[in-house]
């Protein structure tokens, strides 16, 4: 190969595993052999020594793809990065590899919208990127007639699917991701299973979608407007540009700086306000070569965030000097995919380990959620796992917390029938701290109208002392949150209640604890195939058979009946359908402790 390609090759793997070349076991990669002769680990070339394929899969790869360096290989054909670290957004650059046919990304950690370009690469036959954090809607690929396999399941892209020629398509799959609107005529080429995970797609070979409302026609008796009429509403025409001139005028004002940018700055602001982009990418070097001035990396995204540092470090000593970029780089694992993002276990140098939670909700604007967390972690409490550092941008927000080994109380409760045995003192002992921690938290936020708004027994994580800690207080529903300070009256959906009941903020996780102490008490899951917890405890109840919703492991245990049954009472007055009636964590709080005084003096006196 040539020099030029050669080196730009060399810089490509540099980027992608940064100072740990020879540490990932890759062989070649410099300058001193020739990828074509030198057996470059990975690469594969044509007879002519032309490179026409990177295959670097599982080898631990923790930077960024530099697709600008590897598209200088002019004859490459086929680049699979599968099943390692990479993180970044992809870069509107690989379409200068033309002649691409096979690209396969699959369980890295891209992130940020797909580039528009991908929808030149005119030659693509294999496209796999499931397994990602890719957000945004998918490019126009069905521009690419020759597409035999799209494969982007496990991401959180969303917009309509694209009408390809599914009859051409071998493998299809955009399961887990946030797609809506009717799916296009697959003819019959694809089952669910291709769209499973996108709770607003509907259609074939889904469940049909809602019919479109009928437009409104007009009634025969319309008259004709009079010219009089016709007056007045063009007045109110000409004032309503007014007004929205006016409105788009301020807004350009506000965002002047920004507009100083120059052609692709606004893009890349956003890529540069992404984590990702934060260390010297390409992404990056481009930007200022672009903007031809001075600008550090650090300044710019002080103007993005308002001269917040890229991370901001809260609490534990154990992250003092942890950069952005360190955190993005460490090996990491994907513990789940909730409704609101991922969550990574990362591990760090010197056995810290971390998890990041990476919440996809363009909605919140960033100075909220800053306050927001600011505010949450001036509120110390032993039983709240405290956010240990955050990032905030436009396009994303990540929490950091310290990882938390003995697992969360769903397990404890539902894992396997092996698992450690939960007596009646444990299960009191738990909703005993937990309705108090959420009191205290009530009242110490109750002016800022923060709830912890997503409680559910998995949010209960137990320490190394194996005490429970409520986690992610306040992260979540921000913006219900808010518009419940600002109206009082007006009242969210709970996440765990799913029934349209509605609840004011402070009311929701009162009912959410309900629900935990149910599951605490009958050892069931809240939802499963159609059953409902709160509603079978309820009916149950109502029939007078109070104690069959006992877990059968708290009766055989012998634990006392009268003050399961008083801790009932609490979470049915906690789930109670009228929720002005409700009581407040507080009040909830004291009687637990009473239940639990009594179970204590009655150990103590009981022979
Ligand atoms: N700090 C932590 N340490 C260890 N495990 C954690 C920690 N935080 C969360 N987990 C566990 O990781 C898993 C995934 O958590 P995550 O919050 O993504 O799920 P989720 O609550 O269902 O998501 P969502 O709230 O977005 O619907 C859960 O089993 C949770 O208990």
């Amino acid at each position: 190969e040539e020099n030029e390609v050669k080196q730009a090759l060399v810089q490509f793997m540099e980027k992608l595993s940064p100072g740990n070349v020879t540490r990932n076991g890759i062989r070649g990669w410099n300058m001193s052999t020739d990828p074509c002769i030198g057996n470059w680990t990975g690469v594969v070339c044509d007879k002519q020594g032309s490179v026409r394929k990177i295959i670097l899969e599982k080898a631990n790869l923790t930077g960024v793809l530099d697709a600008h360096s590897l598209c200088v290989t002019k004859a490459l054909i086929v680049l699979s990065l599968k099943n390692n670290n990479i993180t970044d957004l992809l870069s509107e650059d690989i379409a200068i590899c033309k002649e691409l046919t096979h690209l396969y990304l699959s369980e890295n950690r891209f992130s940020g919208d797909l580039p528009e370009s991908l929808s030149q690469l005119s030659n693509l036959k294999r496209v796999d990127i499931s397994n990602n954090n890719f957000y945004g809607e998918l490019p126009d690929i069905q521009k690419i007639s020759g597409l035999i396999s799209f494969l982007a399941q496990n991401n959180q892209l969303e917009g309509q699917i694209p009408d390809l020629d599914f009859s051409n398509l071998k493998e299809f799959n955009v399961s887990n991701n946030f797609f809506s609107g009717p799916i296009p005529d697959v003819k019959g080429h694809f089952t669910a299973a291709s769209f499973l995970g996108n709770p607003k797609l509907c259609g074939i070979p889904l469940t049909a979608c809602p019919p479109i409302p009928a437009p409104i026609i007009p009634t025969k008796k319309s008259k004709k407007p009079s010219s009089q009429k016709l007056l007045i509403f063009s007045g109110y025409v000409i004032l309503g540009l007014v007004v929205v001139l006016f409105v788009v005028y301020k807004l350009f004002n506000r965002n002047k700086p920004c507009e100083d940018q120059k052609e692709k700055a606004t893009k890349n602001a956003v890529a540069h306000d992404n984590p990702s982009t934060i260390p010297s990418t390409t992404a990056s070097s481009e930007y200022k070569a672009g903007a031809g001035n001075q600008t550090s990396e650090y300044s710019l995204t002080s103007v993005e965030t308002g001269m917040v540092p890229p991370l901001v470090v809260l609490t534990s000593p154990l992250l003092r000097g942890l950069t952005f970029e360190e955190l993005l780089r460490a090996p990491a694992e994907l513990l789940g995919r909730g409704k609101h993002g991922s969550l990574y276990k990362v591990m760090l140098d010197g056995g810290v380990n971390l998890v990041v939670k990476r919440i996809r909700n363009c909605g919140i604007s960033s100075d909220n959620f800053k306050t927001r967390m600011k505010k949450i972690d001036q509120v110390k409490c032993h039983n709240v796992l405290p956010a240990v550092a955050f990032y905030c941008s436009r396009q994303e927000k990540l929490l950091v917390y310290e990882y938390q080994p003995n697992g969360n109380l769903f397990k404890l409760l539902h894992g396997s029938p092996t698992s450690q045995i939960f007596d009646w003192g444990s299960r009191l002992n738990v909703a005993d701290s937990i309705a108090e921690a959420l009191a205290f938290m009530h009242r110490e936020l109750h002016e800022d109208g923060i709830a912890h708004g997503n409680l559910k027994s998995m949010n209960i994580l137990f320490n190394m002392a194996m005490e429970p800690c409520i986690s992610e207080y306040g992260v979540m529903e921000v913006e219900n949150q808010d518009q419940s300070v600002l109206s009082p009256k007006n009242e969210i959906q709970n996440d765990n209640a799913n029934k349209g009941h509605a609840y004011s903020t402070f009311k929701g996780d009162v009912y959410a604890f309900g629900v935990i102490l149910l599951e605490l008490l009958t050892g069931k899951l809240v939802q499963k195939n159609g059953f409902d917890l709160p509603s079978w405890v309820n009916s149950v109840v109502k029939e007078e058979w109070t104690v069959e919703v006992f877990d059968r492991a708290l009766i055989s245990e012998g634990a006392s009946e009268e003050r399961m049954v008083n801790l009932l009472q609490v979470a049915l007055k906690c789930i109670d359908a009228s929720p002005n009636d409700g009581p407040t964590m507080s009040r909830v709080s004291l009687m637990i402790k009473s239940i639990k005084e009594e179970e204590e003096s009655s150990i103590t006196f009981d022979p």
